[in-house]
């Protein structure tokens, strides 16, 4: 392997600095590299600097990733390391997910502060968070919770939180435990009930199609299950053309050769929802993903999509 630096990209916020140092040292393990090999490279995307407004309204994923995919084709970085559930489930022209990390926990987190678990929370209670998915979710289990939208960092809502604006909030295990806050969490969700988002918990990396330097760089350090998990829950995503708008679920799990995959839509208001599980073989991953959200969205019909906003 040629050792010409390989320059990574990353947005700076804590969470995306441990994701993308984390890639750097199993890309140093796996090749027995120095870390001069790798350049870091930290750009702020719009997502970062807009931090008032829900991602569905600002315009969606793609605010995360733009910068860093700039610079990617235009040969100014060679990979990038991003949450895959920030990822759009259409990528620029040239480039693709070319590896993902061994899957973190993809469960939800709770961190209550007046109870810790969300069906102990006083009636009436106050619940940040500004994922569609997750305020759908809390709504379906307590309608009478009042749910508000709760961006930024880790860091921001937490502090928000302990000042009182809230009495619980909900985040992703797995950026709890990266960034070693686990200390905060104060119940754990059940992803049958409350399925996570279609590929949380798992890194990839971003990078050219056809860059063989790079292709083979990342062979190593992919983690098979991974891959077919996320691509499966990313095709169903796709397939219900994974716009911010709807909330969407939903998991995979492989055993040996075969995978299982869950997924659910369901109304903003927590109302109304439309559930799959559906079994396969690992080689159709993502058929699987296609054909279950397809089935989702053929019983709800595109009225579901659109009247309850
Ligand atoms: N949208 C923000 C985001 N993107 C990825 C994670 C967590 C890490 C992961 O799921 O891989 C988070 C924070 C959260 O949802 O609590």
């Amino acid at each position: 392997m040629q050792t010409k630096p390989f320059r990574i990209g990353t947005r700076g916020s804590p969470l995306a600095l441990a994701q993308a140092y984390e890639a750097r040292d199993r890309l140093m393990a796996a090749h027995n590299l120095p870390e001069e090999i790798f350049e870091i490279v930290v750009l702020t995307t719009k997502g970062d600097r807009i931090t008032d407004r829900s991602l569905a309204e600002i315009g969606g994923k793609g605010l995360f990733t733009a910068e860093l995919e700039q610079q990617l084709v235009a040969g100014d970085l060679d990979l990038a390391v991003h949450s895959s559930k920030d990822m759009p489930t259409v990528l620029p022209e040239g480039l693709y997910l070319s590896a993902y990390l061994p899957r973190e926990d993809i469960r939800d987190a709770v961190v209550g502060r007046t109870a810790p678990k969300l069906i102990d929370l006083p009636h009436g209670a106050t619940v940040g968070s500004s994922s569609l998915r997750r305020q759908a979710l809390i709504r379906r289990m307590r309608p009478d919770i009042n749910v508000i939208t709760f961006r930024g960092l880790v860091d921001t809502r937490l502090r928000k939180l302990q000042e009182g604006q809230v009495d619980a909030t909900l985040l992703a295990l797995a950026g709890l435990k990266r960034l070693g806050k686990v200390e905060v969490i104060t119940d754990i969700l059940d992803p049958d009930s409350f399925p996570p988002a279609p590929a949380q918990g798992a890194i990839c990396i971003e990078s050219r199609i056809g860059d063989t330097r790079v292709d083979e760089l990342l062979a190593p350090i992919n983690d098979a299950p991974t891959f077919d998990t996320v691509s499966c829950e990313r095709a169903f995503l796709a397939a219900l053309d994974g716009s911010c708008r709807t909330p969407i679920g939903g998991y995979a799990v492989c055993e040996g050769d075969q995978i299982r995959f869950s997924g659910l839509i369901l109304t903003p208001d927590g109302r109304h929802h439309h559930a799959i599980t559906i079994d396969g073989n690992r080689r159709d991953a993502a058929a699987l993903g296609t054909r279950a959200g397809q089935d989702v969205r053929a019983r709800a019909g595109s009225s579901f999509f659109e009247d309850w906003s």
